[in-house]
């Protein structure tokens, strides 16, 4: 499957010849409406913005350019027959529950679609090296004991199995696919509460499946869209999905599971990322887009070139919210949202997902949200206890040899297995450049991954990575997030962050989807600001917290998120309530089981109940 310039490059000579056949008569192709669709009640549609077919729901009269009505998700299915899946024709089935339209766009692309779960290349090198099958047999049990929080008004309750959840034959075929045989707490939570169409602010522990919770809402969402098409008019396209996430690798990695997951319903997904060739971006995006995974820099290019319109949005997700909202995405993310004709909230779904998420930015985040949902699957910021964390003393010129010492005990005990992948996380890029020469120079095989290396070199270096040909990537922060690297059995901070949050982030790459880990830290003087909130969260999950950390906890590192500080226990809309009586947020659900506040100390207030799995 090709997603990335690496691949592109590497694929150019067969891409040239797909884009020659592809660029000739699309647009010209009408779709078949079928009679019953025709006279639907196209006056309850403010339709100006032309598709490139004929059937499209929103080919009005006016043409005018102005914003297509914006439909919630579950309002006003009429169609209830409309149309069949691109796949449905070919014997997938449109079928399995609701309304499936036709997303088509007017195109069979049925030839054209590559199975993602079959001919994928990349796995073979991994395949070679790592006997294990993925996702299949994965122990999501440790996650059952895990306390969920849920608040906010008419909160639909979990599911317990992804058939309870109506998300349609064909995607409920490509969940198979994917060998997951059941809804991670997450999910079971976070998927009804998508489909009802609220809007929501997900926190859940790293590896446990949030990218799944998010996507699967979204494409079943815009399959059920009555006469939802894929839109363009000249060369600017509507998507109607948008996925943003803050690196190039991991809007990749979300473009790679979401083609998994919309093979064949029709929904077209594309990726727009930095640092790669834009003209292939747009060769792609001018094919159709149904849903766009984009880094804000790309995206805001494309709406600046007006390649992309934001008009159609009905559903925007924020994956590492947290990351996106704070002091280096902030303002571009409010641009996009704000400045670029995106549907207002209320008029699109929101919806924020992230490991990590400090109350102050909560509170910024609700500026994006409407009457959201809160959800929090384990302690807000917390790590997961399937990851053994271990502290240890190094001075700065020690931690070389130290490092060694790991690595050497690693090979000779294989402990994680043969092949198990080390990531090492540095503090900057020319640390990360030096400690992998000298790694490789003591036969430790080894690449790195930093902002200062091309984007090519980057994803070569992930692949080369992830397929146990270099068993050890230097990384700085850039890989710290989102990445689900299978293998990785072993997560070095050689140089700590200074934010307890990035080092959840980072010790997350190991640990992930039921499997444990080891994360091990070099800790010295110069960490000291970060002692009381490590200690803190060591012991939270369940760690040994070595006697030395424990005495510069108490010596200060006032940095501590857990007392007061920037630390988001729980929705920060119920913490301010507290200080107002609870007044401002109990109104209207009394009734709901799954609507209930917490109380700040633990318990449960009197009256309410939370989800617990
Ligand atoms: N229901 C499921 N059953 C089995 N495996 C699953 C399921 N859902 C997700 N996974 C797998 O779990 C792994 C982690 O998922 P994902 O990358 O979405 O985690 P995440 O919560 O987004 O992590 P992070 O916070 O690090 O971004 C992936 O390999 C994914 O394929």
């Amino acid at each position: 499957m090709r997603t990335s310039w690496a691949d592109s490059v590497s694929n150019s000579a067969a891409e040239i010849a797909i884009s020659d056949k592809n660029s000739l008569p699309r647009p010209t192709r009408s779709t078949y409406v079928p009679p019953h669709l025709r006279s639907g009640s196209i006056s309850d549609l403010s339709g100006p913005v032309s598709g490139t077919n004929g059937g499209s729901r929103w080919t009005g009269s006016d043409g005018g350019g102005t914003k297509p009505e914006l439909r919630r998700q579950g309002q006003g299915n009429s169609y209830a027959t409309a149309g069949r899946d691109a796949a449905g024709g070919g014997g997938g089935g449109g079928g399995g529950g609701g309304v499936r339209n036709n997303r088509s766009g007017g195109w069979d692309r049925r030839e054209r679609e590559v199975n993602p779960f079959g001919n994928d290349d990349k796995m073979d090198d991994i395949k070679q090296n790592f006997s294990e099958q993925e996702n299949s047999g994965i122990n999501f049990d440790a996650y059952e004991d895990i306390p969920v929080e849920v608040s906010g008004e008419n909160v639909p309750p979990p599911v317990n199995t992804f058939a309870e959840i109506d998300l349609g034959e064909i995607l409920n075929q490509n969940i198979r696919r994917c060998k997951y045989v059941k809804p991670t707490p997450v999910q079971r939570h976070a998927i009804p509460i998508a489909l009802a169409g609220k809007d929501l602010m997900a926190c859940a522990q790293t590896g446990s499946g949030k990218t799944a919770a998010f996507c699967f809402p979204i494409i079943s969402g815009i399959m059920r869209e009555p006469y939802a098409q894929r839109t363009r008019v000249g060369r600017t396209v509507y998507p109607l999905g948008l996925i943003l996430s803050p690196t190039r690798e991991l809007s990749c990695q979300i473009h790679d599971e979401a083609k998994k997951f919309s093979y064949q319903t029709g929904v077209k997904v594309v990726v727009a990322y930095g640092g790669a060739p834009i003209n292939q971006q747009l060769r792609e995006l001018e094919r159709g887009v149904d849903i766009l995974v984009a880094t804000p820099g790309r995206l805001v290019d494309l709406l600046e070139r007006a390649r992309v319109s934001l008009q159609a949005i009905r559903y925007l997700a924020l994956d590492e919210a947290d990351r996106m909202l704070d002091m280096g995405f902030e303002p571009q993310i409010r641009k996009i949202v704000e400045q670029m004709n995106m549907p207002n909230r209320g008029a699109r779904q929101t919806m924020l997902f992230s490991a990590t998420f400090p109350r102050e930015i909560q509170r910024l985040a609700s500026d994006f949200l409407s009457n959201h949902i809160f959800l929090a699957v384990g302690r807000v910021g917390s790590s997961t206890d399937l990851i053994v964390q271990r502290v240890e003393f190094v001075l700065e010129s020690d931690k070389r040899s130290h490092l060694m010492d790991l690595l050497h005990a690693q090979r000779e005990n294989g402990n994680h297995g043969k092949q198990a992948l080390t990531l090492v996380f540095v503090e900057t890029k020319k640390g990360a450049d030096s400690l992998e020469h000298w790694l490789c120079m003591n036969g430790f095989p080894s690449t790195t991954i930093h902002g200062d290396r091309t984007q090519q070199e980057r994803e070569l270096a992930l692949r080369s990575f992830k397929s146990g040909k270099t068993p050890i990537l230097v990384a700085t922060d850039v890989a710290a997030r989102g990445l689900d690297i299978p293998h990785v059995a072993h997560v070095v901070n050689f140089d700590l962050p200074n934010d307890i949050d990035d080092y959840v982030h980072r010790i997350g790459r190991t640990g992930r989807a039921g499997k444990t880990g080891l994360a091990t830290a070099f800790f010295n003087e110069s960490n000291l600001s970060l002692a009381r909130a490590l200690a803190e969260l060591m012991q939270e999950a369940n760690q040994e917290v070595p006697a030395w950390l424990t005495h510069y906890a108490s010596r200060g590192g006032n940095k501590n998120r857990r007392s007061g500080g920037r630390f988001g226990g729980c929705d920060f809309r119920r913490e301010e309530s507290i200080g107002k009586n609870l007044d401002y947020y109990s109104g209207g659900n009394s009734g709901n089981a799954y609507g209930g506040l917490v109380d700040i100390s633990g318990g449960y207030a009197p009256g309410v109940t939370s989800a617990w799995d």
